[in-house]
């Protein structure tokens, strides 16, 4: 069996920055100031995780309170995320919970590929109490994180979506069905640790079919000339992720695949894989997840070709 839990110590508290777009003529900008809110409501010692890529934001929508990622003070190498109000919370809470209380050798590639799980926690926000999964920071690993993250899958729902949510997801990017994953976006941290680049949802939403390569290019040209190194560390992690879609143990959909690297280039050159966002997941009944493979093998060859592109 392969592992790949992170072989590093966490590098501490990061502090939160302002994001500026590569588009803007400065590519990078300074952070801002401290992560505290005054008027957040959130518990002592709990913050926004504000470099959040992709996924639900704290707002009210259709009448629910919904609530971003968080981090602990106390805990700078975990993050909190929290538990959707629906049958999708119910899933992933269940999907983690399991997979962590398992000591199955079949599932074994699972454990090894998400976030280490501390259990869930309680908190109250607004008068409401809100379940929360606290999980491994993969981003805690690195002095400069750079993190992309990329919804896997050729379909981003599952067989009980209805005919609306089909329709949106599907007309959302439609060139996922060729493509096989979609990048959410990514985040470069750069120059002594208080500058930060990003590609948001809004541009990644642009990219067709032929942009793609370009895309990951450009994630990974912070590197200089060790990317091969980041590279081949990443296309040995993904074969743990093929062996396990390959197991038909699960069906999963509309997940993603954390990727994060070292973009300091005074620090040694590496690299770290999760499997992240578990609320579609579906018995396997022991045939291999076609949709998630079609997307990973994609996402394998244009990790090969920069390979080749950046020696
Ligand atoms: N273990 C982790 N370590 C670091 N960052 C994480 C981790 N898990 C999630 N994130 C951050 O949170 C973002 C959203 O994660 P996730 O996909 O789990 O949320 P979600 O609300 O379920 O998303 P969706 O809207 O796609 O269902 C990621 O893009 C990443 O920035
Ligand atoms: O990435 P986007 O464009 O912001 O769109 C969201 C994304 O597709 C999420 O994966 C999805 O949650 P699920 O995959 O869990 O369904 C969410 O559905 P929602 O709007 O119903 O929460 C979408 O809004």
């Amino acid at each position: 069996m392969v592992t790949i839990a992170p072989k590093w110590k966490p590098v501490g508290t990061r502090v939160d920055y302002e994001v500026v777009p590569f588009y803007t003529s400065d590519l990078f900008d300074k952070r801002t100031a401290p992560s505290r809110r005054k008027d957040d409501g959130l518990p002592e010692n709990l913050t926004w995780f504000d470099a959040q890529i992709a996924g639900h934001k704290t707002q009210v929508k259709d009448g629910k309170q919904q609530l971003g990622f968080i981090k602990d003070l106390d805990f700078p190498e975990r993050i909190l995320k929290p538990v959707m109000n629906d049958k999708r919370g119910k899933i992933e809470k269940s999907f983690y919970s399991s997979i962590f209380a398992s000591s199955s050798p079949l599932l074994a590639p699972y454990r090894d590929l998400l976030p280490q799980f501390h259990g869930v926690r309680e908190i109250s926000y607004k008068g409401t109490t809100h379940e929360l999964l606290d999980m491994e920071d993969i981003s805690e690993y690195f002095v400069l994180p750079a993190v992309i993250d990329i919804k896997i899958g050729q379909r981003t729902f599952g067989p009980d979506a209805n005919p609306e949510k089909m329709r949106k997801e599907t007309e959302k990017y439609p060139q996922q069905e060729e493509i096989g994953f979609r990048i959410l976006g990514y985040k470069i941290e750069s120059g002594e640790t208080t500058k930060v680049a990003s590609r948001d949802r809004e541009y990644c939403l642009t990219l067709r079919t032929k942009e793609i390569e370009g895309a990951l290019h450009e994630f990974f040209s912070y590197r200089g000339n060790d990317v091969h190194v980041i590279i081949d560390e990443l296309l040995d992690q993904l074969e743990v992720v093929k062996q396990a879609a390959s197991l038909g143990v699960y069906h999963i959909f509309s997940s993603s695949l954390l990727i994060a690297y070292e973009a300091d280039r005074e620090a040694a050159p590496r690299a770290e894989i999760r499997w992240i966002d578990f609320s579609h997941v579906f018995p396997g009944d022991g045939q291999a997840d076609e949709n998630y493979l079609y997307g990973v093998n994609r996402l394998v060859r244009y990790l090969q070709n920069i390979r080749l592109d950046l020696r």
